[in-house]
């Protein structure tokens, strides 16, 4: 096995996964920030995104289970809570919910998955799966997008707001919050990989952990682009 690469080296590594993988590349994402998809399109996105959120506590329980440290465990929970909510603070998944509602999908429409294409089912359950089968510092590897995710939340706030004004604007509270708790995320992942990833073997599962998460987001964008094709493409 080659030497293993140093933490500047491993970052570089997962760092052009994103830059190549990333679903801000995908045409229904690009279109999505060009102010492009139709208020159908877009109600798609949100419904099936629906499914990604619902389950990220989910993935991060099974991760949660298999850490050693009780102070890894205690920032870890961390991201349950940010999602189910705790007290008064209702938590990122009704907050869905609402931006749901802000684009005119009605909440037991999103609580009954009707909405959800089978694609973005299967995507997102091997997503829990590798969580749950894998290594720990591999299903924490995969987590690792969200390293890339806040530039692109934080421009999604603008876009949404300017391109799409028919948007209720209370709906976009889920992104404001993921600007504070996706960087800490990220840093924690980061610091875990880093730690856990020693040997060249380690590290290229690491790589390959997150470039299998690329994929998830992918698929959900080619599962949406095939169930709500551009207007120029119906048939
Ligand atoms: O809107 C986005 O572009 C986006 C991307 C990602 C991501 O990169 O996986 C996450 C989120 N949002 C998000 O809101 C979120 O809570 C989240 C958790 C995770 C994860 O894998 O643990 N990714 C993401």
């Amino acid at each position: 096995m080659p030497e293993p690469w140093s933490n500047e080296q491993f970052m570089a590594q997962l760092r052009k996964v994103g830059e190549s993988r990333y679903h801000d590349k995908h045409p229904y994402h690009v279109r999505m920030h060009e102010g492009k998809l139709s208020p159908e399109q877009v109600r798609g996105w949100v419904a099936n995104r629906f499914y990604y959120q619902k389950n990220i506590p989910v993935k991060d329980a099974l991760i949660l289970s298999k850490l050693p440290s009780r102070e890894d465990r205690r920032d870890w929970i961390q991201r349950i809570i940010d999602h189910d909510g705790r007290g008064d603070d209702e938590g990122g998944i009704e907050a869905w919910v609402r931006l749901g509602e802000a684009v005119g999908i009605p909440r037991e429409e999103m609580l009954d998955e009707r909405h959800v294409l089978p694609a973005v089912r299967f995507a997102v359950d091997a997503y829990v799966n590798f969580c749950r089968l894998r290594p720990w510092p591999e299903a924490v590897a995969s987590s690792l997008t969200e390293l890339f995710a806040p530039t692109l939340v934080s421009s999604r706030i603008g876009v949404f707001e300017k391109l799409y004004p028919w948007i209720r604007p209370e709906g976009l509270e889920y992104f404001r919050a993921r600007l504070q708790q996706a960087p800490r995320d990220a840093d924690q992942g980061v610091g875990l990989v880093m730690r856990e990833c020693k040997t060249r073997k380690e590290q290229e599962a690491a790589v390959a952990a997150l470039s299998f998460k690329c994929d998830v987001l992918w698929a959900l964008l080619d599962a949406l682009s095939l169930a709500y094709p551009d207007e120029e493409n119906r048939a």
